[in-house]
């Protein structure tokens, strides 16, 4: 509907007044100021599981908390963590040379348990095991809390707590909280233990990154009148939910787009042999030198945004250009159709990474390209989800040569509350021989 309504658009959902604006100039003026950034009333049903974590919370917590968290995901920091992609991604591309010749699989499954111990491991310094197994409960259950969020989001008779707690999607989603609270108490358990080792031993361990769990433990405990567990807890949750997933799904979705395109592939791939020869290691300032990796990702994000509708509400009437917005009305940007808008992309629906030429981006009016939103409310990770995805798809990429059917626009794509291939990331591998 969006797609093709002349923004910004009026519509009513149930009794609420929700306007959507798609054209660059408002959604700069709507992203850049505070006076729109209160989240919408949709985000409380997130609550249960993220409570005031960041991406829910519009609270008086909000700020505080985001100004002693987002410094942790600087690029020193991504640089102490290339140790830890490369540790779990050698062991991918050891369970994926048992694909090598076989027909279509999809990738998708090998690159979210990839990511879910790099996660694990970063955030909480717990090691779930997921490439050993598979999967994991957590794993697969952090998946569907999207999926039934974004159900009773659409599903007007499962917003009252009555309806939903007996439903099915509310029956799973509490299966899904009391998983979390599983969770929580063996990762609160390591934390001790850590802190007790610590304590005992002159000097830490510097050849591993702490954890970002004790991170935010130490500003809890310097901050006890800004923090609390709960939020502490609820931070971290967030960050887990909003790195594992969406890490996962750019890497799956850029291997499934460039066997699409083995031209662009094999672009990249001479790339990478520039930069960083046949086997020197991977160092984050050599990421920046990979200029063609960055436009395919970018065409990735754009493609497969991880936030592809964004919400949020008036705590007061507003004025955007001659457009008053009334105190409590909903405000939608639909990045998504930003992302395909016909007026800025020549190829809207294919995969075009030259729609990042240094001289193509420069003539783009800003906020035509938004992944990580941008403003106040915009994403943290955004240095962490760049480096980390890169380091991925060099490594990956050095071993394999994948090859996908179709061209991107016969994929057919689902949307909960990110956008994923229907079909899942099937591709075929092989093993690259050095030229
Ligand atoms: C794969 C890449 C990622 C993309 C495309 C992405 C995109 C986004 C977007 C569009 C938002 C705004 C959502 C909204 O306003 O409703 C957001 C918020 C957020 N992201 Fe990311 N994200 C990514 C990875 C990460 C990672 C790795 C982290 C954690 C380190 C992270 C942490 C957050 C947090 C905490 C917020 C809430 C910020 C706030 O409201 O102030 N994201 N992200």
């Amino acid at each position: 509907m969006i797609a093709e309504a002349n923004c910004p658009a009026r519509f009513w959902l149930g009794p609420e007044l929700i306007v959507a604006f798609k054209d660059p100039q408002h959604v700069e003026k709507i992203l850049a100021s505070s006076k729109f950034s209160h989240k919408h009333d949709i985000y409380e049903f997130l609550k249960c599981f993220l409570g005031e974590g960041l991406i829910t919370s519009s609270g008086p917590k909000y700020k505080p908390h985001k100004k002693v968290i987002q410094p942790i995901f600087n690029l020193n920091f991504s640089k102490d963590c290339v140790p830890v992609f490369e540790k779990h991604i050698k062991t991918c591309v050891e369970h994926l040379d048992a694909c090598v010749g076989s027909d279509h699989f999809n990738i998708g499954h090998f690159i979210h348990s990839c990511t879910a111990d790099i996660i694990g491991e970063i955030l909480f310094g717990y090691s779930f095991k997921a490439q050993q197994k598979q999967s994991t409960d957590y794993m697969t259950a952090f998946v569907d809390i999207y999926k039934v969020a974004f159900e009773r989001l659409v599903k007007p008779w499962l917003h009252p707590d009555w309806t939903f707690g007996i439903s099915s999607s509310g029956k799973r989603h509490k299966q899904i909280c009391d998983l979390s609270l599983e969770l929580m108490r063996k990762v609160m358990d390591e934390l001790k233990k850590r802190k007790n080792i610590l304590l005992c031993k002159s000097s830490s361990d510097d050849s591993f990154p702490t954890p970002v769990i004790d991170k935010v433990a130490r500003i809890w405990e310097d901050n006890s009148e800004l923090f609390d567990s709960h939020d502490l807890w609820f931070h971290m949750i967030t960050l887990y939910m909003a790195s594992q997933d969406t890490i996962a799904l750019i890497v799956s979705a850029t291997c499934l787009c460039l066997g699409m395109y083995p031209d662009y592939q094999e672009r990249v791939v001479q790339e990478i042999d520039n930069v960083f020869g046949n086997c020197r290691a991977v160092a984050v300032e050599d990421i920046g030198k990979l200029a063609y990796l960055d436009m395919c990702v970018k065409d990735v994000f754009r493609l497969f945004p991880i936030a592809p509708y964004i919400l949020r509400k008036t705590v007061a009437d507003q004025q955007i250009d001659k457009l008053v917005l009334p105190k409590g009305c909903g405000i939608i940007i639909p990045i998504y159709n930003v992302h395909k808008d016909p007026r800025y992309w020549t190829n809207p629906e294919d995969f075009h990474p030259d729609h990042f030429l240094p001289e193509v981006e420069e003539r783009r009016p800003s906020c035509t390209y938004i992944p990580f939103s941008a403003g106040p409310r915009g994403c943290i990770g955004k240095i962490f989800a760049n480096v980390s995805v890169k380091v991925m798809l060099v490594h990956l990429l050095r071993q394999f040569e994948i090859e996908a059917a179709g061209k991107m626009p016969d994929v057919r794509c689902t949307m909960d509350i990110s956008v994923r291939a229907l079909r899942g990331y099937n591709v075929k591998i092989r093993r690259r021989v050095a030229k």
